[in-house]
């Protein structure tokens, strides 16, 4: 048995999506091709009801992170402010979302993966003039899909998605909710998600600027909100690696990828794109790896998907497909 259900599967591009469907619940199941995941035989269900990862499994390393704390430190961030900037600006920022010993830790998780043969060639798709995806590495970028069966070498990646699976988009249709004038909502699910592991590397590895849902519904792709944790904890000035985004009134923002960053913006709408990564440094420079690990949360409203209506649907044009 694969990882995650097929339909929850994505490709490892951020620029194109290749999964049409969406499955219901969320169940996390071992790989059956792993050494790690034969041992443990474990399943891990993400219910609504549950708080928690159920699980047998001891996972090589102790997990640190404790949900209680994360919801707590979304109720510090005031969810309706999230809400509120979401919706008037496209995008939410907080630098400190996780201190610098989780970052650590889900850094250090994620070279571990990095060291079982996790992660892969990172590639996307281009949509040319004629509609035809062209496929393309995106170099020095390598990338992993998290699942379950992580959880034993790195289950704080696994506790921190099953968190903000669970809590965001509930927390979050409640808000907006409130702020919609005709009790509207945007509809995140909670029943599926896609998500990303990735490194970039030093020596000016880049994301050309794309938006992360383009072609919505033609591909069945109904990504919403895109959810960003870095984990670089020692990011310093001059490391470049920032996520320029593009915003309305021709506002650009560059956000430097600092290890406990959380990012969040509309994946149908906001176009974006990564700075070179260290330019000067050495490739093989570890210390400057680009770690960011993205979750990608689906909407139950189809038509929540570039809305002709939405304020942000013009910034599309800022990007050429
Ligand atoms: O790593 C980042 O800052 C953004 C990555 C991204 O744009 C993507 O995966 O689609
Ligand atoms: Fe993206």
């Amino acid at each position: 048995m694969r990882s995650l259900p097929p339909p929850l599967r994505h490709c490892l591009g951020s620029l194109s999506f290749r999964s049409p469907k969406i499955a219901q619940p969320v169940v996390w199941s071992s790989r059956q091709a792993s050494p790690v995941a034969m041992r443990t035989r474990q399943r891990f269900v993400l219910g609504q009801s549950s708080r928690k990862l159920s699980s047998t499994v001891t996972p090589s390393v102790d997990p640190i992170l404790d949900m209680t704390f994360l919801d707590e430190r979304l109720e510090d961030l005031q969810p309706s402010n999230i809400a509120k900037q979401l919706m008037e600006e496209g995008y939410f920022t907080t630098e400190k979302f996780l201190d610098p010993i989780e970052t650590t830790a889900l850094r250090m998780q994620s070279i571990a993966l990095r060291q079982e043969g996790r992660f892969e060639q990172s590639w996307s798709e281009s949509i040319g003039s004629d509609g035809v995806a062209q496929r393309f590495d995106k170099e020095g970028v390598f990338a992993c899909e998290p699942d379950g069966a992580d959880y034993v070498t790195a289950p704080d990646i696994l506790i921190y998605m099953s968190w903000l699976l669970q809590t965001l988009p509930p927390r979050l249709n409640n808000e907006m909710q409130e702020l919609l004038p005709d009790g509207g909502s945007v509809d995140l699910s909670n029943q599926a998600f896609n998500a990303k592991l990735a490194v970039t590397q030093p020596g000016g590895s880049t994301y050309p600027l794309h938006i992360d849902n383009p072609q919505g519904l033609a591909v069945n792709d109904i990504r919403k909100l895109t959810a960003i944790i870095y984990l670089n904890p020692n990011y310093q000035a001059g490391d470049g690696g920032e996520l320029r985004i593009y915003l309305q009134d021709n506002v650009i923002r560059d956000l430097p990828p600092v290890g406990g960053r959380l990012l969040m913006f509309w994946s149908d709408e906001i176009p974006h794109e990564v700075l070179p990564t260290s330019p000067n440094a050495d490739p093989q420079d570890e210390e400057k790896d680009r770690y960011a690990l993205t979750v990608w949360i689906p909407t139950d409203s189809a038509t929540q998907i570039h809305s002709p209506t939405s304020k942000f649907s013009d910034l599309k044009d800022v990007v050429a497909f």
